[in-house]
């Protein structure tokens, strides 16, 4: 959902050493000497929004106020000044510009470092005038001050602190990391430049980053960046933190309001163990240095593995019990029942190797591995218990990089409390483990403003990156499309071990006493180069929560939990089967060269890859739902550059379907007013077949034309509706006994497909609503998702309809949407015409063919301040999402079920039957 919303007010950070200006701010800066509103209020550039300002990177530059002021003098441009997008030097940039942020522990570095957005503003004339109409002004961005883009998270070993530092360097990230492929180094090498740093390698290595990268280390405590980090995290992030036991994950939703007192216990090489009694607020009372070191450390001694991943690994297939002691070798084979004790608890970790006259090499590594990591996990678990009952905590979050994700860890850990605890203390682990005390350093720059975010800020994604480099411990710089296909070309040649799902084992019980080993000991390690469940955090400051959300704590967009493993199973067959078609789809789309069906592989790749990792690990990347997955599809689609799979077949069924608009309307025109309603609500069920992610619709297309379909939908239009409110809405519009209701006064009609489905079914209600009075803003895509229509061809498709139907036209006069023709004909005078209700167009904010709506554009946010409809049209935005949302507004979900599933699951029914679900305001 992030990265689409191209808007000028996105307030990117500008400390930018280097820019590009378009001709505009180049008239700008000669006549001002340079000052182009940077650092100023950016309502003053006007050029923001031309789409021709963008760096070779497709990068647009924001400029925005509340931003320290960038020295431009001696600024000069490179090249050739007549191009369109010159760059500009400013070699005395010298203000504080880092991107980066380091922790640098004993064991590893962890680096949180932030990209702008891809700004994909264009010249779209329906933004011209929606601002305006919104009253969303320019002055709305002061409460934007935090930047937009993007969070990245890479960890390399301490001990290989020069692929760090190549890392940093090759991205330039200790520049501030804008730009970094144009950047000349002689140039302006920054003196002055700073990075803020924590961990004791922040001091440790000082001077070697002063040295080979020429920057300054600010360093910043290590106990306030994990509590910064922890606290900023856990209010941020929806789905950060959960709990383990026995093989059991579970998401927790904090209550910001309730987050304090808590323990945190960062286990890193050593463990520190912080009470948290608020922002900033903490006491470090414990700490032991038995820890990750400990288990990596005396484990590579006991079983000379090279990695600590391949140490994790042979605990998998260990068996404690040949090296520890049990309680039965001590009581013969008896349980001590009259303290609790079963036979098969642990007595004595590593108790065996005393009674036997066995060597090291006569020990499994295996057993030595599993019985090191019980013992050590166990203990944590056990210290952090006591140090909550000191100082009467229920709630402690572990972190640290030990934990690294992994089932057994957790699952002892979490034993460990419980039991002590009687159950009353509850461990939690955290999805970004290990990143707290980056993510605390980050947040130290606080320019950055991260504090001000909130949750709905925040989009989590996971690009190739997740499933293939994700978290690796030194990822390569995967910078452009290019290397990125030749890498993961690479990587499939060298064998599949991403897609190959392993299926968790079952979870048991942990049996009497409960001092037995845990059962769970997790699926297959993954390789480390997918290790880390941490997506790509994009910041987007725009995106509100949709104001008229009955209950926005309570709403859960997902109508289907993909974590019953049976849906998930069959959606995952869905999606995997129209991976084919979908990909023949974008290969055409891109011309169908050469190029476009290698990036066409890679994309089938890269998404097959994503989904046998959730089939591996359903909550792999945070909670899973059904929306998330089908906008994975769409955010892969666009990774490899296929910005818009359908384009052609939305435009051939725009143009046939706006071909039969006018006879529709004139047949619509005949009927008596009850007969329209229902006429008009069939229409939008009955064009909501043409849905080119349902399986059995693309399998109709290949049997008739768009208008035949179209017909025989209508056609098979046969009420009662499996589930059918119609009687109730018509009785709101038309109202009953000759009372005539007051008309709504602003519906917001959130629409789907292309083609019939907006020309012959939405468009048509919409001028039945305008003609009662009502304003309508249609919502709309901001981003192409499948074949649905988007915010930026809406405006084109009115106009067309406009041409057949006065209604339209003056509604879209009113609402700016007919710039071109306001400008051309000024024919009948009714241009501006204050008696018409507007039509309107707003994006939503998504590029996914469902919508979440705690996360939508501002421009849709502020046009639900009026409105008293909703109408959700579409199985994605209605019945995969929203089905069970409750508004404050009178609510009407419109949709054919084109899925024999869904319809069984759902409503009972069966394919293509319909949902006409009315709901009055909450
Ligand atoms: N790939 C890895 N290489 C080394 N250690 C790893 C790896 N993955 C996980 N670990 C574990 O994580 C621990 C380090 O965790 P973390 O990065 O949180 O601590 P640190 O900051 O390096 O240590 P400290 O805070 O004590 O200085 C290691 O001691 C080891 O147990
Ligand atoms: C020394 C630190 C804080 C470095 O991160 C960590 O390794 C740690 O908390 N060690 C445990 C030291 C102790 O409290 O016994
Ligand atoms: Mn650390």
């Amino acid at each position: 959902m992030a990265g689409l919303n191209g808007d000028p007010f996105l307030g990117i950070d500008d400390n930018i050493e280097k820019l590009q200006y378009n001709n505009n701010s180049k008239e700008a800066i000669d006549k001002e000497g340079l000052v182009v509103g940077i650092g100023e209020d950016s309502s003053n550039n006007k050029n923001n929004n031309q789409g021709g300002e963008k760096d070779m990177a497709g990068n647009s530059i924001h400029r925005s106020g509340s931003r320290p002021q960038l020295d431009l003098s001696k600024a000069e441009i490179q090249g050739n000044s007549e191009e369109r997008d010159p760059t500009i030097l400013l070699p005395n940039q010298t203000d504080d510009i880092s991107h980066l942020a380091l922790d640098i522990g004993g064991s590893l570095i962890k680096l949180v470092y932030f990209s702008r957005h891809e700004d994909q503003s264009v010249d779209d004339k329906r933004k011209k005038t929606v601002k305006e109409r919104l009253g969303i002004s320019n002055g709305n961005r002061r409460n934007f001050p935090v930047l937009g883009g993007r969070l990245h998270f890479v960890k390399f070993e301490t001990s290989k602190l020069n692929e760090c530092l190549d890392f940093i360097s090759s991205k330039q990230l200790h520049r501030g990391g804008i730009d970094s492929h144009h950047w000349n180094s002689e140039a302006s090498a920054n003196e002055n430049a700073v990075i803020k740093a924590t961990g004791g390698g922040a001091y440790k290595f000082a001077d070697l980053f002063k040295e080979r990268l020429g920057v300054s280390i600010d360093k910043e405590d290590e106990m306030d960046c994990l509590v910064a980090g922890a606290n900023f995290l856990l209010k941020a992030i929806r789905h950060e933190a959960f709990t383990h036991m026995e093989g059991h994950k579970e998401f927790v939703q904090i209550d910001h309001n309730d987050l304090f007192p808590y323990l945190l216990v960062n286990i890193g090489s050593g463990v520190s163990i912080i009470k948290v009694d608020g922002d900033g607020k903490f006491q470090r009372v414990s700490g032991t240095n038995v820890g990750g070191g400990t288990y990596w450390g005396l484990g590579r001694l006991l079983t000379k593995c090279n990695s600590f991943d391949e140490l994790l690994e042979l605990s998998q297939r260990g068996d404690n019990r040949t090296i520890d002691m049990l309680v039965g070798d001590i009581y013969g084979g008896m349980d001590y029942s009259k303290i609790g004790l079963s036979a098969s608890t642990i007595a004595s970790s590593f108790g065996k190797a005393i009674s036997d006259k066995k060597e090291l090499q006569d020990y499994r590594p295996e057993d030595i591995s599993l019985s090191l990591l019980r013992m050590i996990s166990y203990n944590i678990g056990q210290i952090s218990y006591l140090n909550a009952l000191r100082f009467g905590l229920k709630r402690i979050f572990f972190g640290g990089f030990f934990i690294r994700g992994h089932a057994y860890t957790m699952d002892t850990i979490s034993f460990a409390v419980h039991f002590w605890s009687k159950g009353e203390a509850q461990a939690m682990f955290l999805r970004h483990e290990g990143f707290l005390g980056a993510v605390g350093a980050f947040m130290s720059y606080q320019k950055h403003g991260l504090d001000d975010l909130m949750v709905h800020h925040l989009v989590e994604r996971f690009p190739m990156g997740a499933p293939y480099t994700g978290g690796k411990i030194h990822g390569p710089p995967l910078g452009d499309l290019n290397e990125k296909i030749s890498w993961m070309e690479k990587f499939v040649l060298k064998g599949t071990e991403i897609t190959a799902p392993v299926p968790m084992a079952p979870p048991g019980t942990t049996g009497l006493g409960g001092f037995e080993v845990p059962s769970s000991r997790g699926a297959t390690l993954r390789s480390d180069a997918s290790a880390l469940n941490v997506g790509v955090l994009h910041l987007v400051p725009t995106l509100e929560v949709f104001p008229l959300l009955a209950d926005p704590k309570m709403y859960e967009p997902n109508t289907i939990d993909l974590s019953d493993h049976k849906e998930l199973e069959y959606w995952f067959t869905v999606l995997s089967g129209h991976l084919p078609d979908l990909v023949d789809k974008a290969v055409a789309s891109e011309g169908g060269t050469d190029d476009a069906k290698r990036r066409g592989d890679a994309f089938a790749r890269a998404f097959s890859a994503h989904l046998a990792r959730l089939m591996e690990e359903p909550a792999a990347y945070g909670k899973l739902g059904l929306a998330n997955l089908l906008e994975l599809r769409e955010e892969c689609l666009r990774e490899f550059q296929f910005l818009d799979a359908y384009r052609s077949i939305k435009q051939r069924e725009n143009e046939a379907s706006l071909a039969v608009l006018p006879d529709l309307l004139l047949e619509l025109d005949h009927m008596d007013e009850e007969t329209r309603l229902l006429t008009l609500i069939e229409g939008v069920l009955a064009a909501n077949i043409f849905d080119w992610g349902s399986r059995a619709c693309v399998d109709l297309y290949h049997k008739g034309t768009i208008i035949e379909i179209y017909r025989m939908s209508r056609n098979k239009m046969q009420r009662p509706w499996r589930v059918d409110d119609f009687d109730l809405f018509k009785e709101r519009m038309l109202g009953s006994e000759g009372k005539k209701p007051r008309p709504h006064k602003r519906a917001l009609l959130f629409v789907d497909n292309s083609g019939a489905d907006i020309v012959l079914g939405m468009l048509p209600l919409a001028r039945e609503l305008l003609r009662r009075g009502t304003e309508v803003v249609l919502v709309a895509n901001s981003l192409p998702a499948l074949n649905d229509v988007t915010a930026m061809e809406l405006p084109d498709i009115v106009a067309e309809a406009a041409k057949h139907c006065d209604v339209l036209r003056r509604a879209a006069e009113a609402g700016g949407l007919l710039v071109d023709a306001m400008n051309n004909n000024s024919l009948d005078g009714s241009r501006g015409n204050s008696s018409s209700v507007p039509l309107m167009v707003v994006e939503n904010g998504c590029g996914s063919p469902c919508i979440d709506l705690r996360q939508v554009s501002s421009e849709l946010a502020a046009a639900a301040k009026h409105a008293d409809l909703v109408i959700l049209e579409g199985m994605g935005r209605a019945l995969h999402t929203n089905f069970n949302a409750r508004f404050k507004c009178e609510a009407l979900k419109l949709a054919m079920v084109k899925n024999q599933r869904l319809a069984e699951k759902l409503i009972k029914g069966k394919i293509y039957d319909c949902v006409c679900r009315y709901e009055p305001a909450t």
